[in-house]
């Protein structure tokens, strides 16, 4: 792990935009945000990038907001600050629903064109465009590079305090231990669920695409298995603010994460069973209707399945994705 962290561990200050616009070549970018009634922040990321990273300096060369199912103007924000505007459904066709983030992600791969492909959430405050340039540096300057994960630190934003590197809370507590154990190749990533990272289309349409919060770790562990570790690199992007959601609705992303671990670990041989994981979380919740004798708290159960679609070139050609990628 220190070997290849010391040669795939790079900082968004080695470069600039103008440097990777020389060497963007032929390449064409695609940027995808993926958002889930994110009103409130994704207008100013939208802007941004587009002031700085296509119109001061055509880097990327499409913009696209996908909107994950929005009850809010999550679309009509996006598209007044110049972002084209994918629906989650749109591009399915008669495939079976790929549900959550996953989902957008998918809609995002498929909806777009470019050969280089950069996700970034929609939830970041105080976002700046380094974070883009970052994850397109190893890409645009080493063709040994496929993916590349964006890290930072990550305060918690809390009520009345802030915890410097209380953020990442899933990644700390399951993510993290989880790869250590069975991947420990991947232990050098210092953020391996970030939602910011980039990468080659010929790589990233060969693999299957994970629903829910399941798509991030089951990105990197197919990554790693189809390409090799040699491949991925890692970007300090600085810090990293967003919006955080409740310890409930993490132990539901929680549990998500730990079935695309297992389901991983099965794929691989490295777990049998003859009884299956279960797939519906009961959490405890304060307040609400007492739901048993003597159980103050209401029972929230929630279904916490994962499903998968297959890589995109195998949904366009079933005699496609044999082998590896060559990057
Ligand atoms: O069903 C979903 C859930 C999340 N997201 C987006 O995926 C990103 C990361 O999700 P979230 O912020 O909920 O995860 P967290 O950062 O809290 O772990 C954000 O841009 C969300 O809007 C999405 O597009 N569809
Ligand atoms: O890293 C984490 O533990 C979670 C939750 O972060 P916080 O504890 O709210 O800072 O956030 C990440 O995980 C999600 C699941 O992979 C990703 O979809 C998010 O983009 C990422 O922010």
């Amino acid at each position: 792990m220190e070997a290849w962290s010391v040669y795939r561990t790079a900082s968004a200050s080695q470069w600039t935009a103008d440097q990777l616009m020389a060497a963007k070549g032929d390449n064409r970018i695609s940027l995808v945000i993926p958002a889930r009634d994110e009103e409130a922040t994704v207008g100013p990321i939208v802007a941004a990038i587009r002031r700085h990273l296509i119109e001061r300096l055509p880097l990327v060369d499409e913009l696209v907001v996908v909107d994950s199912r929005s009850t809010d103007r999550t679309a009509a924000v996006a598209a007044a600050a110049g972002a084209r505007i994918v629906d989650q459904d749109e591009l399915t066709q008669d495939l079976p629903p790929l549900e959550g983030k996953g989902g957008a992600l998918w809609a995002g791969l498929a909806g777009t064109s470019g050969d280089v492909i950069a996700f970034v959430d929609a939830d970041l405050r105080e976002f700046r465009t380094h974070f883009v340039v970052g994850l397109l540096g190893p890409l645009l300057l080493d063709p040994s590079v496929a993916f590349v994960k964006g890290f930072y630190h990550r305060p918690l934003i809390g009520a009345t305090n802030v915890e410097p590197d209380g953020g990442g809370r899933v990644t700390e507590l399951a993510a993290r231990p989880l790869l250590n154990l069975f991947w420990p190749e991947l232990s050098g990533f210092v953020q391996p669920l970030a939602g910011e990272y980039a990468g080659r289309r010929t790589a990233l349409e060969r693999i299957p695409i994970v629903s829910g919060y399941g798509v991030d770790i089951a990105m990197l562990i197919d990554l790693f298995e189809l390409v090799g570790l040699d491949a991925l690199a890692q970007v300090d992007l600085g810090e990293r603010l967003h919006r955080h959601q409740s310890t409930e609705a993490l132990g539901r992303m929680s549990a998500q994460i730990i079935l695309t671990v297992w389901s991983r670990l099965y794929r691989q041989g490295r777990v049998t069973t003859a009884a299956p994981p279960a797939s519906a979380l009961t959490q405890f919740r304060r307040g609400g209707a007492a739901a048993l004798p003597n159980l103050d708290r209401e029972i929230v159960v929630s279904d916490v399945s994962v499903h998968e679609r297959p890589p995109l070139v195998e949904l366009r050609d079933p005699l496609a994705g044999q082998g590896r990628v060559p990057v």
